[in-house]
């Protein structure tokens, strides 16, 4: 049994929080409203994230980080991308022992285009970070909860660290942790898959039909493997769960808050309005930036993430942008696959 402390009291904390404590471990859940964590102490539920979940009792929320710190050796980061410098720089006032930080969000940071193993190295003295971590994969937090089968991907610098939060994590009823060493595939997967999540719901708010989606999913999968292989990854990977299979769950699920955003800006609507009432972080808008920054400084060709990034920055609309993708000069489909270095 370990004390696991999980930072951040929103869907997927909280969900991840259950499966830690169905294998026995004993969860301090920190979040960063009193109400919340009174509610999940004193109701163990989380109803604005998990409606209708009741939370294992091996939950407790924490208010308090110094406490929620004390003694704790493995740490889950689970913010939003834009607050992760901000949680870290509490963290690191805090903590008094070597942590490993268990990384579970999706994004890339715009302008700095770090990765969050990169965030988290900068952000925390060398003498306070024993491993960085990262958890990521195909997991919707609202099946996690219901205790669906599911199947995520852990990868580290320190692959001995990811064996044992792969052991953490594992649960043979319904959380199953593969292993993978290429820890740059795996976190641009679970980044880029996001921008194409956006995209198909567009295409699905436009009304257009399944033809549009598996154009949008395949064409994604090559340009994220393309900009993931220029930035050091296994183009392989992006063929594993953190990259085809995170595309899947994120472009077809109802669940997925970066397909919903996408269907509402389809509808017509507009991203301040979409953003203003989700209600619940929206990853791909700020990773589209990202990506879009880091394709213009790496030369990577990206013409879905360019163009969305020309629908959420630059006004474009939305009907327009489908069609200058499908106006592009004709191209070869394994020209791609030529260009990318095993
Ligand atoms: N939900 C899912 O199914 C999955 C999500 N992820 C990733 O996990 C990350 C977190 O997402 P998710 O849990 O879904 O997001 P949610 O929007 O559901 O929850 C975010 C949580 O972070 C809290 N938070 C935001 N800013 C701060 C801050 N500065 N300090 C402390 N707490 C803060 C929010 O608090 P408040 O309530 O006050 O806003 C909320 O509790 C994202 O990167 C996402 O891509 C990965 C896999 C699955
Ligand atoms: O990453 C996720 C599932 O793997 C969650 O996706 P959304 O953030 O789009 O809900």
């Amino acid at each position: 049994m370990e004390q696991v402390a999980v930072l951040g009291a929103g869907s997927w904390g909280t969900a991840l929080s259950i499966v830690l404590a169905d294998n026995g471990h004993a969860v301090r859940l920190w979040g960063h409203r009193k109400e919340q964590i009174d509610e999940i102490n004193e109701k163990h539920t989380n109803e604005q994230y998990l409606p209708g979940i009741q939370l294992p009792e091996a939950i407790v929320g924490f208010f308090d980080l110094q406490k929620a710190l004390e003694g704790v050796e493995v740490v889950v980061l689970a913010v939003p991308t834009k607050a992760i410098r901000e949680v870290l720089q509490k963290v690191r006032q805090c903590a008094k022992e070597p942590l490993t930080i268990v990384s579970v969000s999706k994004g890339i940071e715009p302008d700095t285009n770090k990765r969050i193993s990169e965030i988290i190295e900068e952000e925390m003295p060398a003498h306070l970070l024993k491993d960085v971590v990262v958890l990521s994969g195909p997991s919707h937090a609202e099946e996690v909860s219901l205790r669906h089968p599911t199947t995520v991907t852990v990868s580290s610098k320190n692959m001995e660290a990811a064996e044992k939060i792969q052991d953490l994590f594992m649960n043979h009823q319904y959380f199953r942790v593969y292993t993978n060493p290429d820890l740059i595939g795996v976190e641009i997967g679970g980044a880029l898959k996001n921008i194409i999540a956006l995209a198909a719901g567009i295409t699905d708010g436009l009304g257009y039909g399944d033809n549009a989606k598996a154009a949008l999913m395949t064409r994604g999968l090559a340009e994220m493997a393309r900009l993931g292989s220029k930035l050091g990854a296994n183009p392989l990977t992006f063929a594993g769960l953190t990259g085809i299979g995170d595309l899947i769950v994120t472009c077809t699920s109802v669940h997925s808050r970066n397909w919903r955003a996408g269907n509402l800006l389809g509808k017509g609507h507009c991203l301040d309005e979409v953003l203003a009432n989700m209600g619940m972080v929206v990853e791909g808008v700020r990773t589209t930036k990202a990506a879009y920054q880091l394709a213009q400084k790496m030369q990577v060709e990206m013409p879905i993430t360019n163009v969305l990034y020309d629908v959420l920055f630059n006004g474009k609309d939305v009907k327009s942008a489908v069609d200058s993708l499908m106006a592009r000069g004709k191209t070869s489909e394994l020209e791609d696959l030529v260009n990318i270095s095993l």
